[in-house]
């Protein structure tokens, strides 16, 4: 199928004026805007507490978003920023944020070009638009260093995110409304026909596909560490009361405490156990063979972490744990692989003893988060998945999985509850 606009081009089918496209989206919200800001700057210490910084910065896009016309909106989204985008995975592919990083000192274009072996003419455009864009900062003709943001890409955690979805994610995007289009614009629903498989070319899931190659796959993972960077864990007072909730007298040594299933490299149970290293009881890692024999055994096993195999699809081996724990992994899945994934996991539960912990976004009706929104809709054209509303979790764990919600924990906005089941006694 070709890639020619479904849609003719006609400038007759608008009500509006074009002039309103060179005026500030929203003049008139500007004054309060600042006000806003002006009032939180005095009340709060930004650098110290996240809640304010976050409401702090949604003001600040709000008024970015009143000021710009929809001109400079609409030239940011098709061409600055993919321009930003492809440059920042292209310099991590080349090395570029580590040569600038170097020494904290200002480079030269030639200097640069001649540390990672680029051309002088090519790269001098690349890092003269990243620097407009505010992602590194020119300090004379032809001479850039680093801020704190290029200076995080020398962060593999933090920098492969960009050759991923690069290689992995944009294809599916990419082609999103070819596949749509010969769909009838049905929303994908499996794992294995979606824009994922049809942009990519391929007949296997994602994690099927990162599991053939290898590159990617620690790119994903490292993604994931990224991912959670900064963010309060599960276990945070704020979020889930573990103390109240999980540890207890009646926990030996031989017991299994937490089984994190689908744990990735251990990223959860590491900081698990640096808050809790009296925690009584085993943590246990569940995830792919593949994933497990990459991911750091002996610096878990230094931590009492216990890896094991397993495909969360088959018979959970390990019985009456006091929790096993879901981290981003139900949000991969439809309803129906979710149920098989969950069946395992509750035909191991001990009723009265064993808890559930899902931890996953439990989207508002109304004022979602774009960390629960732009995340929503990758599920949907890489897995055919999708993030959850509360009643999506009732229908799911309760009507399909016959398990009950004691209670969703809801850190705010509902990115990252902890969604708590029981077994029905
Ligand atoms: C989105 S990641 C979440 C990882 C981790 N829980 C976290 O929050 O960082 C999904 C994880 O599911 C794992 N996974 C995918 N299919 C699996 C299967 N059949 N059995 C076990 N793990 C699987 C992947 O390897 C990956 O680590």
């Amino acid at each position: 199928m070709s890639d020619l606009p479904l849609r003719p081009a006609s400038s007759e089918d608008t009500d509006f004026d074009p002039s309103i496209a060179s005026s500030p989206c929203d003049i008139a919200a500007v004054p309060s805007l600042l006000a806003d800001i002006s009032f939180l700057r005095a009340s709060f210490d930004v650098s110290t507490n996240r809640d304010a910084r976050l409401h702090l910065l949604d003001k600040a896009r709000a008024l970015v978003r009143s000021l710009e016309t929809p001109r400079e909106t609409m030239l940011k989204h098709v061409g600055a920023e993919t321009a930003c985008f492809f440059s920042l995975a292209l310099g991590v592919d080349v090395g570029l944020f580590t040569a600038l990083a170097k020494g904290d000192t200002p480079k030269s274009v030639n200097e640069l070009a001649g540390t990672i072996g680029f051309d002088v003419d090519g790269l001098s455009r690349i890092l003269r638009h990243l620097a407009a864009m505010g992602y590194i900062v020119q300090t004379g003709k032809d001479e850039y260093k680093s801020n704190n943001f290029s200076k995080a890409m020398t962060i593999p955690i933090v920098a492969d995110g960009y050759p991923f979805y690069r290689s992995v994610c944009i294809a599916p995007m990419l082609h999103l409304h070819k596949w749509l289009a010969t769909k009838d614009y049905a929303t994908p629903t499996t794992g294995r026909d979606n824009p994922f498989t049809f942009g990519n070319q391929t007949s296997q899931t994602m994690f099927e596909y990162l599991a053939a190659f290898p590159p990617f796959n620690e790119q994903f993972n490292h993604h994931m560490g990224g991912y959670r960077l900064g963010r309060p864990s599960w276990f945070d007072p704020a979020v889930y009361p573990v103390s109240d909730a999980l540890l207890g007298n009646d926990i030996k040594a031989d017991d299994v405490l937490l089984v994190d299933i689908g744990g990735n490299m251990g990223h959860d149970l590491t900081r698990f156990r640096a808050a809790f290293p009296d925690a009584p009881g085993r943590l246990i890692l569940q995830d792919q063979a593949s994933v497990i024999e990459a991911g750091p055994a002996k610096a878990l096993a230094e931590q009492g972490i216990e890896g094991m195999p397993h495909d969360f699809f088959t018979e959970q081996p390990v019985r009456g744990a006091r929790a096993y724990y879901l981290h981003h992994i139900l949000h991969d899945w439809p309803d129906d692989k979710c149920e098989v994934i969950v069946k395992m996991i509750k035909s191991a539960m001990v009723p009265g003893k064993s808890k559930l912990l899902i931890n996953e976004h439990v989207i508002p009706s109304v004022g979602a988060s774009w960390e629960a929104t732009y995340l929503d809709l990758y599920m949907m054209i890489l897995f055919g998945s999708r993030e959850r509303t509360e009643q999506d979790w009732k229908g799911l764990l309760e009507g399909k999985c016959g398990l009950k919600i004691t209670r969703i924990y809801n850190p705010g906005n509902g990115v990252e509850g902890i969604i708590e089941c029981e077994v029905p006694v």
